[in-house]
């Protein structure tokens, strides 16, 4: 008899708990699906997860493990290969696109789509940067700001500086010892993008606004939680610091055009500085700040996480790396004897190391995902978009698709040798009006490195087999703790 009601007591509890959880399941759906009508049947499949976190813990646990891609296979396996999946993640109801043909409409229909980034994204970059503004603002402040650093005239401008810097840099590490190679990648890349929107600024200044900048990425793809302790904070933190600085440039610029005189070289903050809209109106401080803060965030971490990467892909490949090599000695040897330096043509001429940067773009997706929110209920492929509902753009998906990319985990250049990406299958710098400004930079900056890299040095990792981690950008645990070899004197 006692052992009945154990079993009857048992059994109360456990269906108690299923039930709660059944319903805890449940809740989003009531909350967000049940007011959409009869439009909730053409919401694509998926599940909104739990109440207030939705999908975060599967998404953080998948991307804090060693495969990051088992948070969309999940997907798949519950719901098939729709390659649309409704979710709760950053605290609103999403649908992640994961097939091209979705994925270019997502990105190439403004009006039906705005940047819709989550809002601890947008305190962090700021609410007047590029991902807070209307599209006529950013059209704007776009062409001001993307045409001194993309094309042939304003790369032909940075060439030299990337160069010297590049040179210089390679030299001071291989006297060194072991160092973090990521780390000093950056600080290599913040140079060069502060050199282009505030010529230059103190060793100082630099190393402070560089350290804050890494406290604030941590941030980004965090929980938002704004606790001690937690990434979230730190960044809230570095934001802030990172505005006092900035506000204290601003204002030496602003008393130095007062003062008339003249700067030394017209940078992107005096354009920002002078330029006015229609009736007059100058940019406000804020404004200023918050585009700063955004174009030297995304100006440096993407171009020294690829620049590592391909450099540690090239040293793991003898064979990769004996093929890109030999490229860039081939155009030693055809070059005039009285040129020292690269040039952008022959960067333009090079066909192999290309190729490793494309595969390099591809392997690590720096840009894994990004956000938009529709204007309007909009139908894709089948499926509808509920008007205020968020986008997840997700590139790893497309960059990692076998159908596209055959055994994709594995970096292969050669695999780009008679390939042709189709539409929409290879957006690393995504696609449309916001397409990344920066792309023709980055590219000059990781060719120049790797030009020299290749010819005249090794890099050996102290911790080869280090884990990876994949948030908030993909990077080894240790930083890439590494020694750089001289193996050849520098040709001037
Ligand atoms: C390998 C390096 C880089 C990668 C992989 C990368 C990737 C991306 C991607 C995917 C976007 C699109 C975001 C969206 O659609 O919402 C983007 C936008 C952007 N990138 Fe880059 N980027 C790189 C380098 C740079 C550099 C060097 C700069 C600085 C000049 C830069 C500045 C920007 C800015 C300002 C935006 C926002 C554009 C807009 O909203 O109009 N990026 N980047």
């Amino acid at each position: 008899m006692e052992l009945g009601m154990i079993w009857v007591a048992f059994g109360a509890i456990l269906g108690g708990v299923l039930g709660v959880k059944w319903v805890l399941r449940r809740a989003n759906s009531w909350v967000y699906e049940v007011k959409l009508g009869e439009k909730r049947y053409s919401l694509p499949p998926g599940d909104l997860g739990w109440p207030l976190i939705g999908n975060m813990w599967s998404f953080l646990r998948a991307f804090k493990s060693t495969d990051p891609d088992s948070f969309i296979s999940s997907f798949i396996t519950r719901f098939g290969q729709t390659g649309m999946y409704k979710v709760l993640m950053f605290g609103n109801p999403s649908i992640i696109v994961t097939i091209p043909e979705a994925c270019k409409r997502v990105l190439t229909d403004d009006q039906n789509f705005k940047p819709g980034w989550p809002t601890s994204t947008m305190e962090l970059i700021g609410r007047k940067s590029f991902i807070g503004i209307t599209n006529e603002e950013h059209k704007r402040l776009r062409r001001l700001t993307a045409t001194p650093v993309n094309g042939h005239e304003a790369l032909s401008i940075y060439m030299q500086y990337i160069e010297d810097n590049v040179i210089s840099a390679l030299n001071k590490w291989a006297a060194m010892g072991e160092f973090e190679f990521l780390t000093a990648l950056r600080k290599l890349t913040f140079k060069i993008i502060m050199y282009i929107f505030l010529s230059s600024e103190s060793e100082h200044v630099m190393e402070a606004l560089e350290r804050e900048y890494t406290s604030l990425n941590y941030g980004v793809r965090s929980m938002a939680i704004n606790l001690p302790g937690f990434a979230y904070h730190k960044a809230l933190k570095a934001r802030k610091n990172l505005v006092n600085i900035f506000q204290s440039i601003v204002n030496e610029r602003r008393d130095r055009k007062k003062g008339n005189s003249q700067t030394m070289k017209k940078d992107m903050m005096d354009a920002l500085l002078d330029i006015e809209d229609e009736n007059g109106r100058k940019l406000s401080d804020e404004e200023i700040i918050d585009i700063l803060v955004m174009y030297l965030n995304a100006g440096h971490e993407s171009s020294a996480h690829v620049t590592m990467w391909a450099t540690v892909k090239l040293q793991e490949n003898p064979e990769f790396f004996q093929r890109a090599k030999a490229e860039q000695e081939e155009i030693i040897r055809k070059r005039p004897p009285n040129q020292k330096r690269l040039t952008l043509k022959e960067i333009r001429e090079m066909e192999y190391l290309p190729k490793v940067i494309d595969e390099t773009l591809r392997w690590i997706t720096f840009s894994f995902v990004v956000f938009r929110e529709a204007k309007a209920d909009i139908n894709i492929c089948g499926y509808t978009i509920p008007k205020g509902w968020k986008v997840l753009v997700w590139f790893r998906s497309l960059h990692f698709d076998p159908e596209t990319y055959p055994d994709p985990k594995e970096f292969n250049p050669c695999r780009w040798d008679d390939y042709t990406a189709k539409p929409g299958t290879f957006l690393p710098f995504g696609l449309g009006s916001r397409l990344c400004p920066g792309n023709d930079l980055a590219k000059l900056e990781i060719s120049v490195f790797l030009h020299h890299f290749l010819l005249n040095y090794q890099l050996e990792r102290l911790n080869p087999g280090c884990p990876r981690m994949y948030l908030p950008h993909s990077r080894p645990r240790d930083n890439c703790l590494a020694i750089v070899r001289k193996v050849a004197a520098e040709s001037e």
